[in-house]
């Protein structure tokens, strides 16, 4: 579809979304990591935008399956039909296989990274490299990374909050925690479940978090509220009722906290010439999370260090793997 000859492709393979970079075109594809499978015979149903819409809605035949999770993957055969599709779509019918960039959470281990790197060879790829998240959103986000002098970027996806500072080309301190949108939404239906007694599904509880989420209790008030529908547990009934924003900020707290957490300890742990960069330039937050309502005034709070919300947020990692495409070919030397 995008043109023959394209032969180095980026692909942000998100918990949430995947979103492929193409070399010399920018960013052709973003799609969810969702797909849907006949359970019985395997065979893909969808992939990506309609296989999310069936999340909790699917009848016994099919499962709508999200393969990636906590940053990296859960389901292999899955993830490797997931991006084999998203290759195909992206390429069409150039000739040739791409090398492939893959970026993956700062935390992950060798035996995950290595999984990432077989499984895009297997969807396609000539070949496969990875990059660390955290690298490439501060490329996306357009920090000074090749200079001397010290940026600290916080990516805030679906599965991984990812913390880094970066200078010289290099992460000089990181921290990656499974703490990210999944957890706060996990975080909603219980609190949802356990003060309303009602009963909703994920993609509920995250569009109460795009809309109404807040990072600070203080800041929210108690007249906002969201219409939501669920099942009654007490009558097993659907059931409409009204959540305030303050009811999401709570639900939402100690999961922010850990989050802060993460950020503080990475500033603990930098040198004093890069924590002092990092005051003057201060904080980037990058990713889907960095938009959730007042984060950044909580971050910024804590750490006494000003916090900006990087220019789209949600592409920064996957306009950085594409960024950092043209190093493959130092990579291939290797
Ligand atoms: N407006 C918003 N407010 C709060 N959260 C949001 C908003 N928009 C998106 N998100 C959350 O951002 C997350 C997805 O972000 P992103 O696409 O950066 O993650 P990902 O790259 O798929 O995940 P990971 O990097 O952990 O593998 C989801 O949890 C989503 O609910």
């Amino acid at each position: 579809m995008f043109g023959i000859g394209t032969k180095n492709i980026g692909i942000d393979l998100g918990t949430a979304n995947t979103i492929v970079y193409v070399d010399g075109k920018g960013i052709v594809l973003r799609e969810p990591s969702v797909v849907a499978k006949n359970s019985k015979t395997g065979e893909i149903v969808s992939v990506g935008e309609d296989a999310r819409a069936m999340i909790g809605r699917t009848p016994a035949s099919i499962v709508a399956i999200r393969p990636m999770k906590d940053g990296v993957i859960a389901d292999y055969d899955t993830t490797v039909a997931m991006m084999k599709y998203y290759i195909q779509k992206t390429l069409g019918s150039s000739n040739g296989k791409p090398y492939v960039m893959v970026c993956v959470p700062s935390g992950a281990t060798e035996v995950e990274k290595r999984a990432v790197i077989d499984a895009t060879r297997v969807a396609g790829a000539r070949d496969a490299y990875v990059l660390e998240e955290p690298f490439a959103a501060a490329i996306g986000a357009g920090l000074p990374v090749m200079d001397p002098t010290g940026s600290m970027v916080v990516d805030i996806g679906g599965g991984t909050t990812d913390v880094a500072t970066i200078s010289l080309g290099g992460i000089v301190s990181s921290r990656s925690i499974r703490m990210a949108g999944d957890k706060l939404d996990e975080a909603i239906v219980a609190y949802v479940r356990q003060h309303f007694n009602l009963l909703i599904g994920e993609r509920t509880a995250e569009q109460l978090k795009w809309d109404i989420g807040s990072a600070s209790k203080s800041a929210v008030s108690a007249d906002d509220v969201s219409s939501i529908r669920g099942r009654d547990l007490i009558t097993g009934l659907p059931k409409t009722i009204d959540v305030s924003a303050v009811d999401i900020a709570e639900a939402i707290h100690e999961s922010v906290e850990e989050i802060i957490t993460a950020v503080k300890e990475t500033l603990e742990e930098t040198s004093p010439e890069i924590a002092a960069d990092v005051i003057d330039h201060g904080i980037v937050l990058t990713g889907g999370g960095a938009l959730l309502h007042n984060l950044p005034d909580v971050i910024a709070d804590a750490t006494k260090v000003p916090v900006f919300i990087a220019n789209d947020p949600l592409d920064c990692v996957a306009i950085g793997t594409g960024e950092s495409l043209k190093s493959i070919d130092v990579m291939k030397k290797k």
